[in-house]
């Protein structure tokens, strides 16, 4: 079998998946934060959740998770209630930085051993196989030699990449990235990147939501896009359009631009522009992040 039939293999035999049908969320002060909300993902893809600020793209992973209650409609992951697929440990999150005490005094492994309290007894005595989990994932998000540190020690994109290798070592075939790039440098972007594409080829689905657009094209196959509801979702090809953004974003991301043609053509220029600060134009092409380039000044 060559690799792409092998990772589709593999993709089919993880089996994972999230279905959401007909989500409403509604907080207890009575503000409904999703309504109506539809799309199905399936194995071996990176998704992209992308929406303004408040558009509910965390109350969306929060249904994911069990951590919020639908008011309607129903979220299913590899076919099952959300409460079924957390206690069998399908479904790891990765939360945003805002959402976690720095405070609390944890060292790295064990915030990465913490992965693993789902596959052990009450009593939570790591196995030799708990432990070498926790050295695996370590290794593959390059931060072994800060096991010993303490969490609130580290850089913002340390602590992603210990997070991540939390999510690693809890083998889950479904990984929810809360805004995984903000304040990370290219490097780590292109660092947790990589290993999302080799998660993908094992068959895992990543569901990430992200403000960076830029990236979208390069590393996604399928967008979400939201504003309090599924505004579209689909092949990333076909649902991040300039119409599409356009209905996401409004008049909140003035100057934005989607060139090229086919997203998926090598030779394709399709870039997003987006106006900076101080006005100044930043070209990311929907490539690699290190391809970030302001615009020709021909
Ligand atoms: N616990 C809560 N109680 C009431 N309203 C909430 C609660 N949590 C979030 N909201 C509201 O729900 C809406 C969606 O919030 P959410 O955090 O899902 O947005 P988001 O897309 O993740 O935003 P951001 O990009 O800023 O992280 C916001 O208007 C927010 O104020």
């Amino acid at each position: 079998m060559n690799a792409p039939a092998q990772s589709l293999q593999l993709a089919a035999n993880l089996g994972a998946s999230i279905s959401v049908r007909n989500l409403s969320v509604t907080y207890p002060n009575g503000f409904t934060a999703v309504h109506d909300a539809n799309f199905q993902l399936d194995p071996g893809s990176i998704c992209a959740l992308v929406g303004i600020n408040g558009s509910g793209k965390s109350t969306i992973f929060k249904a994911i998770m069990g951590f919020v209650r639908p008011s309607a409609g129903e979220v299913r992951l590899c076919g099952m209630p959300v409460d079924d697929a957390v206690k069998k440990n399908i479904v790891a999150y990765v939360p945003q930085s805002e959402d976690v005490d720095w405070n609390f005094p944890v060292l790295v492994e064990t915030v990465v051993m913490m992965g693993r309290y789902g596959h052990m007894n009450f009593l939570r005595m790591p196995s030799r196989a708990d432990r070498y989990k926790v050295d695996e994932a370590l290794e593959r998000v390059g931060m072994s030699a800060y096991r010993h540190r303490q969490i609130g020690e580290l850089s913002g994109g340390q602590k992603k990449r210990v997070f991540l290798a939390r999510s690693l070592a809890q083998e889950g075939k479904i990984i929810l990235l809360d805004e995984p790039f903000t304040g990370v440098d290219v490097k780590t972007e292109t660092a947790i990147i990589g290993l999302l594409r080799e998660l993908r080829a094992s068959g895992h689905l990543m569901l990430v939501s992200t403000h960076n657009l830029g990236s979208v094209p390069d590393f996604c196959d399928q967008v979400v896009l939201i504003n309090r509801t599924v505004l579209a979702a689909g092949p990333t090809a076909e649902v991040f359009t300039q119409k599409n953004l356009e209905k996401a974003f409004g008049g909140v991301l003035r100057n934005f631009q989607l060139g090229g043609r086919d997203l998926h053509d090598d030779d394709d220029a399709r870039s997003v522009t987006v106006l900076t600060d101080d006005e100044r134009p930043l070209v990311f092409y929907g490539d690699r992040p290190e391809k970030r380039k302001e615009p020709d000044s021909k």
